[in-house]
């Protein structure tokens, strides 16, 4: 591992031990610990829907924009303007800073003693909101932490989720719901976070769901979809 990606991997979790980060396995196992990606566009309705699936089925929803914003505000963070500058413009922060935080947010839920079907004798499920947002990250995470079970594709018009996002940015107090930075994610989503879908697709793990309809109408189909995963151990599409 370079000496740079080391320095990011120590700084942001000081407890992993080198031969951790680098073992050949993932930290979790996949026949224990589901984890389904959550993707779509920019304001596709992703984090309204998981919240949904938290209730649901008892998720771990963890938001990859959540904690790389919370990352950003932690005091004495020497990544703070980095992921401020990616966010506003729009970019993808490098890939170890969002995998280390990830797999320190799943550390953190296996730990808590959860309740529930999902939770016992060392089992686990995660929403993984807004990653991989680009083919590395995705084959990173899965090769070092976790062999994903699904992805979760919200589709809907660029219309849509501009007017979403627009209508957000009244009271977000995000810094990139504005005109300019609506303008360069989608750029990014198309350039980098399409083909992480196709990727899936081609391996069949994609379930798209249109997530033009209001949002009752969205989380009922996504219901068919997460019970016949939680049920069957896989998603077959019929
Ligand atoms: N089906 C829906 N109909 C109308 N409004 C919706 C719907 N789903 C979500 N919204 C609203 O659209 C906005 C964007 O939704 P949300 O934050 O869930 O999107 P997202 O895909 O997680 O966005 P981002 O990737 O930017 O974080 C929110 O203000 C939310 O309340
Ligand atoms: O894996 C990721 C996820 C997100 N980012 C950056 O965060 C913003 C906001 O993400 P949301 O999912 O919309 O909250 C995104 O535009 C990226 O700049 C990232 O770098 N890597």
């Amino acid at each position: 591992m370079p000496a740079i990606i080391d320095k990011i991997s120590q700084a942001i979790h000081p407890s992993a031990s080198r031969a951790e980060s680098t073992s050949a396995k993932p930290v979790f196992d996949h026949t224990k610990v589901s984890v389904v990606f959550v993707l779509g566009g920019p304001g596709a309705g992703k984090g309204t829907q998981c919240a949904r699936l938290v209730n649901d089925f008892g998720f771990c929803h963890l938001s990859a924009g959540d904690l790389l914003r919370a990352e950003q505000q932690r005091e004495g963070s020497e990544y703070g303007t980095l992921i401020q500058t990616c966010i506003k413009e729009g970019t993808i922060v490098p890939m170890e800073v969002t995998i280390k935080l990830l797999e320190n947010a799943m550390r953190a839920a296996m730990n808590e003693g959860r309740g529930g079907d999902g939770w016992l004798d060392g089992k686990g499920r995660f929403l993984i909101d807004g990653f991989p947002r680009k083919m590395d990250q995705a084959l990173k995470f899965e090769e070092t932490v976790c062999l994903s079970s699904l992805v979760l594709f919200y589709s809907t018009t660029e219309e849509v989720m501009s007017s979403r996002l627009v209508e957000r940015g009244k009271t977000s107090g995000r810094e990139d719901d504005n005109a300019d930075s609506i303008k360069k994610r989608f750029h990014t989503y198309k350039s980098d976070t399409m083909p992480v879908i196709q990727h899936y697709a081609a391996l069949g793990k994609v379930a798209e769901i249109d997530s033009s309809g209001t949002v009752e109408d969205v989380h009922q189909r996504t219901n068919v979809v997460i019970s016949e995963l939680l049920t069957t151990g896989k998603y077959t599409g019929k």
